[in-house]
């Protein structure tokens, strides 16, 4: 019997927008099952762009080729944009750094998410809010039915992302896309949207690519890293003990260790991660 199709394969991914140079992303490739990967790297390194081209979701400006880009083994690449719109919600999520932009300011959250229901669950207005009271239940919402009620503002980030969460992943999509889906929430709550993504995402048996500047934040919570530089993956890890690239090493050190607090942290060694780029 042959093994399944991953979630999602990537062969040899590029992207290039108008105007630049060079390419955002430069022959990325990974496959994805029902497992959690991570991407890191820092600013501008290709992450987001590379979370964006499977969803669809660059700029008319952006280029984008690959030799294969397969979601459960159908082409994306070939997906017409009314296909896309259906994957999107669906079977695919993205779930941003900040629900602040991502919810609407002028409905109650209680209504988004039932929107959201009768949407891709196809289901009665009533059976929506349900749906929807019910998975606001799933994230942990305390008192749901006063909640419903609520405009984004008035709710914390914590709660925000908590809502996103839940909407995104009302219909048990396949695939989650999530990108810096903490950076923009408390410290004390960030580990508890960790988890919840992590219970819903195995509870529906979908790959999550997880893409952050936070390696050790990632290392702790995914199965595999790949390390973005300047569009290209450097390296593949499992755990940061095995990192060889001075890049990685270098984002590693850049970061606070809670275990080992430090007086000073490293800067990247731009000379030695351009030569090792080099040898490669
Ligand atoms: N819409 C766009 N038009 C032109 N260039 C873009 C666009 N979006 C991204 N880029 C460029 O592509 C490169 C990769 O950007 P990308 O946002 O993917 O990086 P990132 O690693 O996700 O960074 P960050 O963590 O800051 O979001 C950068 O050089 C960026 O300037």
């Amino acid at each position: 019997m042959s093994a399944p199709d991953p979630v999602l394969k990537v062969h040899n991914l590029s992207v290039r927008f108008a105007r630049s140079q060079v390419r955002a992303v430069n022959g990325v490739s990974f496959d994805l099952g029902a497992e959690r990967l991570g991407v890191v790297g820092e600013s501008g390194s290709g992450k987001s762009t590379v979370g964006r081209a499977i969803m669809r979701l660059l700029p008319p400006s952006a280029r984008v080729e690959a030799d294969i880009l397969d979601f459960e083994g159908a082409p994306l690449l070939s997906c017409s944009a009314g296909q896309m719109r259906n994957l999107r919600g669906n079977r695919m999520a993205l779930i941003m750094q900040d629900p602040r932009y991502s919810l609407n300011p002028v409905l109650p959250v209680g209504r988004q998410v039932a929107e959201a229901a009768l949407l891709h669950l196809k289901v009665s207005k009533s059976e929506a809010r349900e749906r929807a009271a019910h998975m606001l239940e799933r994230v942990r919402i305390a008192d749901v039915g006063r909640t419903m009620e609520l405009y984004p503002h008035q709710i914390s980030g914590g709660m925000g992302q908590r809502v996103m969460i839940a909407m995104m992943l009302l219909a048990k999509p396949r695939l989650v896309i999530a990108d810096e889906p903490t950076s923009a929430l408390d410290v004390s709550v960030r580990g508890d949207v960790l988890k919840l993504l992590d219970e819903l995402v195995a509870e529906n048996n979908s790959g999550l690519l997880l893409i952050s500047h936070d390696i050790r934040m990632v290392a702790a919570f995914c199965q595999r890293i790949l390390v973005m530089y300047k569009g290209d993956v450097v390296e593949t890890l499992t755990r940061l003990e095995d990192a060889q690239h001075p890049y990685t090493r270098g984002l590693i050190a850049a970061l606070p260790d809670p275990r080992h607090p430090v007086h000073r942290l490293q800067t990247l060694d731009r000379l030695a991660i351009e030569a090792a780029e080099v040898r490669v």
